[in-house]
Order: structure tokens, then sequence, then C-alpha cells
């Protein structure tokens, strides 16, 4: 199983559990973040996780699984569908995002875990949550790329606990240039709005 890299090259059942189990994670480092449990617990708890951890990392692969060209490559001969990034990475967001002609979304609520302002987003997330719906827009549409830039206005916070919508939009290609825009909305209002330069590289 540690030679598949690709998210497509695994089966469809241990892909499930691999998914599951990585949500399961992300909801852990929740608790774990906002527990206010005796030290006793806490220590009970370490130890427990630690045994996990233990066990998993025998089978460590080099790389956590990734979209690979067949998967992009499926899509991109398609106007239209989607593609989930990162389920199975539970220290990333996992994003279903949705391509149709040069513009991509997806759908995501944060928790307390990703809170930068008192009941708002970090402001990081934002722009990581920016870069890879961009991205991977590029990646669908143009070719493998890279972020050359990315610059990020923050108009107003971003709420926690309520859908967010981060969209992106493909320009017109320029030689290795790629321009694409982005913003991530909640409750109809424009929260976020980013411009950014990714540029063409081989693989
Ligand atoms: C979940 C899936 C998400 C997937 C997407 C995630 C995207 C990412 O986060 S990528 C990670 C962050 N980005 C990086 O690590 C990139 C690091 N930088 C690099 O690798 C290189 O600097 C790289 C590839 C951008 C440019 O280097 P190089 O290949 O030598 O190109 P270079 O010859 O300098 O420039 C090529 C062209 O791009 C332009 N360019 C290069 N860098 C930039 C930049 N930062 N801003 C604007 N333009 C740039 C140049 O002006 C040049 O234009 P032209 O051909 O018209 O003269």
């Amino acid at each position: 199983m540690t030679d598949r890299t690709h998210l497509g090259d695994v089966p469809p059942d241990w892909l499930a559990a691999s998914t599951s189990l990585a949500q399961a994670t992300r909801e852990l480092v929740e608790a774990v973040a906002l527990s206010d449990a005796d030290a006793t617990v806490l220590d009970e708890a370490r130890s427990e996780v630690a045994a996990l951890t233990e066990r998993l990392r025998a089978t460590a692969r080099p790389h956590a699984l990734r979209p690979g060209p067949a998967d992009l490559a499926a899509l991109r001969a398609a106007d239209a569908g989607s593609i989930v990034v990162r389920p199975t990475n539970p220290g990333a967001v996992p994003l279903e995002i949705s391509v149709r002609a040069d513009t991509a979304e997806a759908t995501w609520t944060a928790g307390p875990v990703h809170e930068g302002p008192p009941g708002s987003l970090h402001g990081g997330t934002s722009a990581s949550l920016l870069d890879s719906v961009l991205g991977t827009l590029v990646q669908v549409r143009g070719t493998p790329a890279v972020t050359g830039t990315l610059t990020v206005r923050y108009r107003r916070r971003v709420p926690l606990g309520v859908p967010l919508t981060v969209s992106a939009a493909l320009g017109e290609r320029d030689g290795r240039r790629l321009p694409v825009t982005g913003r991530i909305e909640a409750g109809g209002e424009v929260c976020v709005e980013a411009e950014a330069l990714f540029v063409a590289v081989e693989r």
C-alpha cells in the first residue's frame, strides 16, 4: 500500500476507512483544543493517543495521498465535475471542489480549531483555503502550476460555524503566467478577496 501516492490508486473501501479515520482525528483535535478535563484524564488520553500513533506509524507512507494525474484527467475531460482534496489528511481542511468551465467552488464550515480573532477565522486559514481552490482550478483547467503570488484582501471577519463559499475564476493565460481570482463569502457577503498568479511548471 505504501507505494500508492494518489487518491485514485487506493481501493474504495480503504479510501472510505481512511477518510473516516481522518475525520474522527479532526474531531479529536478539536476535542483536545477545547478540553477542560482534569490533568489525569489528559495524561490517560495522551497514552492512548501515543499507542495509536505508534500502531499507525508502523505502516506510514512517505507522503499523504493527493489527487493524481488520472484523477485530474477525468475532471479535465469534462466541462463540469468535482474533486475531493485531502480527505485522508487530518492536518488539512478536506474540500470537495466543484469545477465548471473556468470556475471552481467549495463549501466548508470552520470550527474553533481555526479561530484567529475571537469568533472568526484565522487569516492564514483563509489564504490556505483560497490557495487550495484557486490552485485546484488551475491544475484542472490549466496545467501543473505553483502559486507565484497570492494577494489577499480581508474585507470583513470570516465567521465560524456557518457555511463558507470559496470560489475561484481563471483569467487569461499569458505565457507561463496563469492569473486567478477568488473570494470567500458567508451569508451572501464577501469576506475575503484574492488575486493570484500561478506559474506553470513541468510537474
Ligand atoms: C490541494 C491542491 C492545491 C494545489 C495548489 C497549491 C499551490 C501551492 O500552494 S504551490 C506552493 C507555493 N508556491 C511555491 O512553493 C512556488 C515556489 N517558487 C517557485 O517554484 C519558482 O519561483 C517559480 C516556479 C514560481 C518560478 O520559477 P521559474 O520556473 O524559474 O520561473 P521564472 O523563469 O523565474 O518565471 C517564469 C515566468 O513567471 C513569472 N513569475 C515567476 N514567479 C513569479 C511571481 N512570484 N509572481 C509573478 N510572476 C512570477 C516570471 O516573470 C516569468 O514570466 P515570463 O515568462 O513572462 O518572463
